[in-house]
Formats: C-alpha cells, structure tokens, sequence
C-alpha cells in the first residue's frame, strides 16, 4: 500500500502541475450580471443575446421560451452549459454560470476562456464584435419592461399608445419627436458637451390630457425601458439613489403626480387635513412615512449618481404646475415642459379619425365651434367616440349636446 500512496502522490503532483500548466496556456474572463454586486453590467445582457443566437446552433443545452405576445421561440445558453465559438479562425469557449444565494438573487456570470496566446489578438476586437452584435440582437427582440416601484420585477409592457394615436397640436408634436430623435442619436454631442446623456420632460395639464398615453408613446417611439417610480414608497434618499443604480440604460424614469409624491418645498408638511381623500391629499399622507427630499430628488436627476448610466429621460407629471418649486423648474433642470390641454379641434380630427374612421363630417364644422372655450379634454372626447364608435353622426351629436352643455355650466 505505501507503493501505492507513493504512485498515488507522484500522478496527484504530476496532474497538479498538468492542469496549473494548461491554466497558464488559456485566459480566461468573467462577465458578471451585477458589477461589485449592485452596478448592472451592460455587457451582460450583450453577451445573453449574442449567445442565445449561437445556442440554437451549438449548444447541447438549451433553455427554449417564447413570450405571450409573440410567436418567436427563443433560446438561451442554459445554466453551467458551455459552447465553443469560432471568431476569424480562433476558438473561443463560453460558459453559463449561475450561483445560487440564500435570501438574495442569484449571482449570474459568463465566463470566456481563450488561448493565452490569442488574448491580444481576440480581445478589443471580438468583444466589440459582441457587443454590437448583442445590441443589434435585442434592440431586434426585446420586449420593452414596465418596472413598478422598487424595480425589482418588471412585466412585458405592451401599451398602445403612439404618436401616431395621440391628439395633440401637430407643431407640438413634431417638436417633442424632433426631440427624441435628437436625444437618441445625441451621444457624439452629449460626449463632446461634456453632459450626461440624459433628457428632462416635464408633463403637465388637467387630468385625462394624455400624460401617460404620452409617457407610453414615447416608451414605444424610444423602444427604452419604463421604471415607474413610486416615490411614496422610497423611504429616503439614499434608497432613491441605489434605485437609480439598478435602472438600465435606455430607460425612461417616470415620476407621476410629482407634486402628490413628496414635499416639494423641502419644508415639513404635516398639516395635512383628514377631511378629504383627494389624490392629493392621499399622496400628503403617504409623504408622511417618507424621507426623500426635494434635494434629494434633484441630486437624483442632476447630481453624480445620475450619471452612473447613460440615454436615460426623467419624465415628471403633474396636474398643478403651480405648486412645484422654482428648483424643479429652473432651467437646465427640466429640458422641456410639455403642456398637455383641452382637446383642441386638430387633436379632435385625429381621435375622430382613429376612433370613427371619419376624415370629413357635415357636424365637423360645428364641433370646431363648440369645441372652442369647452375646456373638454381628450380623454372625455374619447370616451363619447369609443360609446358610439359604430354610428358616426350619432357619435358626433352625443359629442355636440355635451360640449354645449359643458359650455352652459362654465357660463352658469
Ligand atoms: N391627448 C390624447 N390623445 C389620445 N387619447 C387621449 C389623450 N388624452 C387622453 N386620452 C385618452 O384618455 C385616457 C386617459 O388619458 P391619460 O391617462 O393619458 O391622461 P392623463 O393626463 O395621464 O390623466 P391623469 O392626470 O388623470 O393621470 C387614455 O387612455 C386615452 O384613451
């Protein structure tokens, strides 16, 4: 037996040196989900489509899903599985890795191992291929998310609305796309300006003007990411800052009822009165368990943190403009304020259009008439159209007899 031990110990030390030899002869690096745990990593998700189009091919395991909306199958690299790439000739070897934590999220990472002697040659230049490619991947295939209040799920977020269903004054419009497309293809600019890659709009007007059928509009026209931000929820401003950490890029931030969710002036507002359950008076009293400041809202938007992550727009609405702080207002805070109105007689044409499919009607020439002074919102057009959205004149008379009406009571 000591012969043994002593053959045993001789090919243990030989396989040692065998394998520290092969290690030395292979690089090998790691792309983590969550960069030191909490920054998200925008490699990764790179690297889950660039894999998840060579899976179908080359791996033996496969993970296969396919999303409700659509009828693509899709597939990913499935956990521990590796496969092997060719790049310009070169063999390069992908792994899966998932590690499974008590009590936290699961820690997920790739690994890539290559021959030490391709590492200068591959490097830069396969890793940009990746990138690219992953990006073009999921720009073609992703499904936008909708994160609700501490982002930490998200549901598949299908809303209808475009620019294209939206009524609002064709020159306001334009604007606001012109906007958008500006921002999206801005990173030249926004590097050379030495800014964050970042944009501001502030919605503002009466309820059911089309705030968030705008905020979804532009969520479809951007393709980005929409975090809802329930600021009532946050407790303070340090849990606001980690929230930013963990949106991605190309996302859109949105904080609605701005002036409800926290007190704007920085001032302790405890006064709050008990007597009504307006939506205002609701978000007063959640305020009260909450610690997010005025400034650290700002600092949220402008400070440091905001520039952890780049293509992002803050959106805010509100239904009283009057009641935010000159600080939220100033400019270089906000880029746009976009206000949202009563229906005017284009925004009007268009819902007719959309909602009747109706471009000319011998009461058109009246509905412009009353519509002038209604204060009559998009959202109570709508909902006249859409009840009778099978007869158009009918639609137009019930439309008529309440602009009159509306008219009578603001006279009366
Ligand atoms: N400008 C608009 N264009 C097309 N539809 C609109 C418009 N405004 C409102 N609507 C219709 O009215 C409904 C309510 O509108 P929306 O929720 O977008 O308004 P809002 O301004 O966000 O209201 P609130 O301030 O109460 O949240 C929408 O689902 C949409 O069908």
């Amino acid at each position: 037996s000591e012969i043994w031990d002593v053959c045993f110990g001789f090919a243990k030390s030989h396989l040692s040196f065998l394998s520290t030899y092969l290690n030395k002869l292979h690089s090998s690096f790691y792309i983590y989900e969550y960069d030191e745990g909490f920054v998200r990593n925008d490699l990764y998700p790179c690297v889950k489509w660039h894999l998840s189009s060579l899976s179908s091919a080359h791996a033996s395991a496969a993970t296969l899903f396919s999303a409700s909306d659509t009828s693509k199958i899709r597939f990913r690299l499935a956990e521990d599985e590796a496969l092997m790439e060719m790049f310009d000739g070169v063999a390069v070897w992908w792994q899966h890795h998932v590690k499974r934590r008590q009590d936290e999220d699961d820690e997920r990472y790739f690994s890539l191992r290559m021959r030490a002697s391709h590492r200068q040659l591959l490097l830069g230049r396969f890793l940009n291929y990746v990138r690219a490619h992953g990006k073009e991947l999921e720009l073609q295939n992703r499904e936008k998310q909708l994160y609700t209040s501490d982002f930490s799920r998200s549901i598949p977020f299908h809303h209808p609305a475009t620019f294209d269903t939206l009524a609002l004054d064709p020159v306001q419009k334009q604007e606001i796309v012109d906007d958008l497309r500006e921002f999206m293809e801005g990173e030249e600019f926004y590097k050379r300006a030495g800014r964050t890659w970042k944009r501001g709009y502030l919605l503002y007007g009466p309820p059911g003007t089309g705030k968030s059928s705008m905020i979804a509009a532009i969520s479809n026209f951007t393709g980005y990411d929409v975090y809802d931000l329930e600021l009532t929820a946050v407790s303070n401003n340090n849990d606001l800052r980690q929230l930013l950490m963990i949106t991605t890029n190309k996302s859109i931030i949105v904080i609605e009822d701005i002036d409800c969710s926290l007190d704007l002036s920085d001032r302790a507002n405890k006064s709050v009165s008990q007597s009504t359950n307006s939506k205002e008076d609701i978000g007063k009293k959640e305020l009260e368990t909450s610690h997010v400041t005025l400034s650290g809202l700002l600092n949220f938007t402008d400070g440091l943190w905001s520039c952890c992550g780049s293509e992002r727009i803050f959106i805010f609405t509100t239904n009283h403009i009057g009641k935010l702080d000159p600080a939220l207002l100033r400019a270089g805070r906000m880029d746009m304020h976009i206000l949202l109105s009563y229906c005017t007689f284009s925004a009007f044409k268009l819902l007719a259009k959309n909602y009747l499919e109706v471009l000319e009607h011998d009461l058109f020439a009246e509905v412009e008439r009353e519509m002038e002074g209604a204060n009559f919102t998009p959202a109570a057009v709508s909902e006249i159209l859409i009840q009778h959205r099978k007869n158009a004149t009918a639609a137009l008379e019930n439309l008529l007899a309440a602009l009159k009406s509306a008219k009578f009571n603001t006279c009366s």
